[in-house]
């Protein structure tokens, strides 16, 4: 099985993405050759279910000589809280960590986001990397986005923070859940929709159950997925345009999420009922038939829960998508396609998007 890289070129600097089965047992050897500056300690961060089975691999590829210390935080969409990042700052305070520190976290979009945050923030900012561990987590370990939750918005406090190294180990998703299987796929078939036709067709062919992978497959998959996010990413770093378009599903999702309670409904769950939401946007808003129906019916043979929970009030939605990242001067932004693969940034307004949610929700 091979090793492939891929490089994002940022504003604060030029970082690879290897994707290498077992490299996370080789950590340290990848950072004495990619880490330009020798770091004083290190820190790794994680939860409670990674640790258990991943967190030892990383510590031993440590020589004895280096000072490694490690956190373990609760699992779960929970520990992206104000209470978390004080007791993970106060942690890195104990440990002594100073600004040539590193910090390393072990983990999925939680733990990554989490750990980023930390690391944007503690002594006003010092170096990170991302060791993934779900298949979600290809796209929150790529591009610098790093935050926690608020109870009135999803990653509403946060920076732009890039990670100095990612390590992807493909075995290590081995381990993963079905459901964590299917939120995380849940960005891979958002960025196919955003900015590549042949990768949705790739994958109706090549994905027909998330219970076995094929290791090439699994590969190949994370490595054309990061190539979308990347290649945007080093467009416009810091969201001032074309950005946005990974925001495709999120204005939905992310009010689902804040409306059902951070955790109940995972973060590919919710974007995958906010994708569907927005195709229908889009075909009303631009009168087109995206002819997305083979890619919604592989989502369902997947086994995905496209309606909006019956449980969330349509008047709950609406109030929560106005408070979302893109929207400006009261109007609700969202991600539309005119084609697939041609996403566009568009305002709404909010009897038409009310009239969509009403159509599924009380
Ligand atoms: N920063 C970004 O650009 C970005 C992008 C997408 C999503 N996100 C954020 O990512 C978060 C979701 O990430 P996630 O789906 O990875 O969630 P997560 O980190 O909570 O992981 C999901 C679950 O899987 C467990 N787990 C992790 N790795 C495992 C493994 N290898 N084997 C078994 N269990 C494992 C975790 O303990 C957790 O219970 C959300 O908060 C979302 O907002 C951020
Ligand atoms: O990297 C981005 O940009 C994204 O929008 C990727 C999303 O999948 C991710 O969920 C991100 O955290 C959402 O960002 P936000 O700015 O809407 O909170
Ligand atoms: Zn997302």
């Amino acid at each position: 099985m091979g090793s492939s890289i891929l490089h994002v070129h940022s504003s604060q600097h030029t970082y690879p993405i290897i994707i290498e089965p077992g490299c996370r047992k080789r950590t340290f050897a990848f950072i004495d050759q990619y880490i330009t500056r020798k770091p004083t300690k290190y820190l790794i961060i994680t939860d409670d279910n990674v640790a258990p089975l991943y967190l030892e691999d990383v510590v031993h590829s440590f020589p004895s000589s280096e000072t490694v210390e490690t956190y373990v935080v609760p699992s779960g969409e929970q520990s992206k809280s104000f209470k978390q990042y004080e007791e993970t700052v106060t942690a890195a305070l104990k440990y002594r960590l100073d600004r040539r520190s590193l910090i390393i976290a072990l983990g999925g979009g939680v733990v990554g986001d989490l750990a980023g945050f930390v690391a944007a923030s503690y002594m006003r900012g010092i170096p990170f990397i991302q060791i993934p561990t779900t298949l979600l987590a290809h796209d929150s370990s790529v591009g610098g986005k790093v935050g926690i939750n608020h109870s009135l918005g999803k990653n509403m406090v946060g920076a732009f923070h890039q990670p100095s190294l990612v390590l992807y180990d493909p075995e290590a998703l081995l381990s993963l859940p079905e459901r964590e299987w299917r939120s995380g796929f849940a960005e891979v078939i958002k960025h196919g929709f955003i900015a590549d036709k042949d990768l949705l067709e790739w994958l109706v062919t090549h994905v027909t159950s998330f219970q076995e992978w094929d290791m090439d497959i699994l590969s190949e998959m994370l490595y054309r997925s990061i190539q979308v996010k990347a290649n945007i990413v080093q467009e416009d770093e810091k969201e001032q345009g074309v950005r946005a378009f990974l925001n495709f599903g999120h204005t939905l999702g992310h009010a689902i999420e804040a409306e059902a309670g951070y955790g109940a409904i995972t973060h590919g769950e919710a974007v995958a009922i906010g994708i569907v939401y927005a195709l229908r946007l889009s075909e009303k808003c631009f009168e087109v038939n995206l002819q997305s129906a083979p890619y919604l019916e592989k989502l369902k043979s997947l086994g995905y829960q496209l309606d909006i929970p019956k449980q969330l009030s349509a008047d709950g939605l609406l109030e929560r998508m106005s408070v979302d990242k893109k929207a400006y001067n009261q109007v609700i932004r969202f991600v539309l396609l005119k084609a697939i693969g041609k996403p566009v940034v568009q305002g709404m307004s909010g009897t038409v998007l009310l009239d969509e949610l009403k159509r599924e929700v009380k």
